[in-house]
């Protein structure tokens, strides 16, 4: 019975035979809706907003009532008191409180207003046209806008997702979103179930160069995990984590890589005065550390050299890793023990470039031991790099903190920032190249990448940091204990 040529047959398809015409079909009856249904929904819809807008905009309701109010008791006369004496408050609370009017009444109109003006009047037609809006047995349903807030640069849109959709398709539109809003750029950051943020800046405030920071008064004003240098763009001081990390900048050649460094060395030279860190210097390239080699208890700038000092670097993390062995967990910063920053300026010279096939690997050595073990004993890698591709620099994931200044290709975000960061917003290709010292980086607990802009340190304040901190770094010779 199995064998015969009709068993299981009839139900086949053959891929190049034609689909029979159904001889019946079964199709849902359209029936027109009453009238009054439609009104119904209406009237409901307009009762709710009713009883919703004074909960949702509580200040511009009480304000058009209060004005209604005095205008039928009183007339135009009163109505126009009203309103010359709450101007006159409103002008003496900016002029005295100019922060807390800014906040509370200047933000929040501005909020208001470009909800509606902005986000509510083209949402529906952005969306759509970049595939955001999600269709389901002919209807259509749009995520919906919760909220906007705008900062002082930027207005974030506070948005519910349509059950059964991702926050990656919005990853994946941040361009088409910038446009449709008008704004230079967009984030997206996801606060949890169906809840995310779309963040589009208003202003840059990363537009003008930021002079360097001021130095830290003493020793102890230095957070050597949390080092300022530059600022975020929201305002914010960008703070580098070195104590217990390591940092890899990437930039093409320009970017603004030596602000970075500089900036970084600059926020803990009482530190190195004081003794209880210590800067041991590689500069292949004779131009980016060679200013300031008053302030390194190390420095190299020769092939043969930076091995050595790599290798001298390796001893001396080890040496100190076997006398904490079983007696230490923690490395605290003092003048016997202390926090060394290997700083290594284009770090692919040694890795990739030099010609010498034992040169490079006995540098990749030394790096991936530094990187691998040297966090909790007080050492720490400071590099930096043109080109991040694998073939470059294969240690890269050992740098547990990345910053990504201008790059070439837009395929280079995510191997420096990892995987998904572009899609987040961080177009570190994009930038412009008359923004030195702009990139973007992870900071602490969020995935979202931010921008950031490193301050400027001059060749004069390079100086001025030789000659007054140098000198005084008490080089104890680690391996020699
Ligand atoms: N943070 C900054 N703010 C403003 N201008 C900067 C900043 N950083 C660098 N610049 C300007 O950009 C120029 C190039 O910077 P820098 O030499 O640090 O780039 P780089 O990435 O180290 O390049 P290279 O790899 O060729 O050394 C500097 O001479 C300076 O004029």
């Amino acid at each position: 019975m199995l064998r015969s040529s009709k068993a299981g047959g009839d139900h086949v398809q053959r891929p190049t035979a034609p689909v029979p015409a159904q001889a019946v079909r079964f199709t849902t009856p359209v029936v027109e809706t009453p009238g009054i249904f439609i009104l119904t929904g209406w009237l409901w819809r307009f009762l709710r907003m009713l009883v919703l807008l004074p909960i949702q905009f509580p200040v511009s309701v009480a304000t058009v009532t209060a004005s209604v109010a005095v205008y039928v008791v009183f007339d135009w006369v009163g109505l126009t008191v009203l309103w010359t004496v709450v101007d006159l408050g409103l002008l003496v609370w900016w002029r005295r409180w100019p922060s807390s009017f800014k906040a509370r009444v200047a933000l929040r109109a501005l909020a208001t207003w470009r909800r509606f003006w902005i986000y509510r009047r083209h949402w529906q037609p952005v969306l759509v046209v970049s595939g955001l809006a999600e269709s389901y047995l002919e209807r259509q349903y749009l995520p919906q806008i919760r909220g906007v807030v705008c900062s002082a640069w930027a207005d974030r849109v506070r948005v519910k997702l349509v059950a059964g959709t991702a926050p990656a398709e919005f990853e994946h539109r941040v361009a088409e979103l910038a446009h449709g809003f008008g704004a230079p750029s967009c984030r997206v950051e996801v606060r949890g179930p169906r809840d995310l943020v779309l963040e589009f800046p208003r202003r840059d405030m990363l537009a003008d160069p930021i002079d360097a920071l001021p130095v830290p008064d003493s020793p102890e004003g230095v957070d050597l995990a949390a080092l300022p240098v530059g600022r975020c763009e929201d305002g914010q001081p960008w703070r580098l984590r070195l104590h217990g990390a390591h940092v890899l900048t990437v930039g093409v050649t320009g970017a603004g890589k030596g602000s970075v460094l500089w900036s970084a060395l600059r926020a803990m030279v009482p530190a190195i005065h004081a003794g209880t860190a210590q800067v041991w210097a590689i500069d292949p390239k004779r131009m980016e550390l060679s200013y300031g080699r008053a302030l390194f208890a190390r420095y190299a700038d020769a092939a043969e050299e930076a091995v050595e000092l790599l290798e001298e670097a390796v001893a001396a993390m080890q040496d100190r890793a076997q006398r904490y062995a079983g007696r230490q967990r923690v490395h605290v910063p003092s003048v016997r023990d202390p926090f060394v920053v290997v700083v290594l300026d284009e770090v692919a010279f040694l890795t990739a470039y030099h010609p010498e096939r034992d040169i490079r690997r006995r540098a990749e050595n030394a790096i991936a031991t530094l990187t691998s073990q040297g966090r909790s004993v007080g050492f720490c890698v400071l590099a930096a790099l043109q080109d991040p591709r694998k073939e470059v620099l294969n240690l890269r994931n050992l740098f547990p903190d990345k910053v990504a200044l201008r790059l070439d290709e837009a395929s280079q975000v995510d191997m420096v920032l990892g995987e998904g960061a572009r899609d987040r917003g961080a177009n570190a290709h994009l930038i412009d190249p008359g923004l030195p010292g702009v990139g973007f980086v992870k900071l602490e607990g969020s995935p979202a990448p931010v921008r950031v802009r490193a301050a400027f340190v001059t060749d004069t304040d390079i100086d001025h940091m030789a000659s007054r901190y140098s000198g005084a770094s008490s080089v104890s010779d680690e391996v020699a204990r």
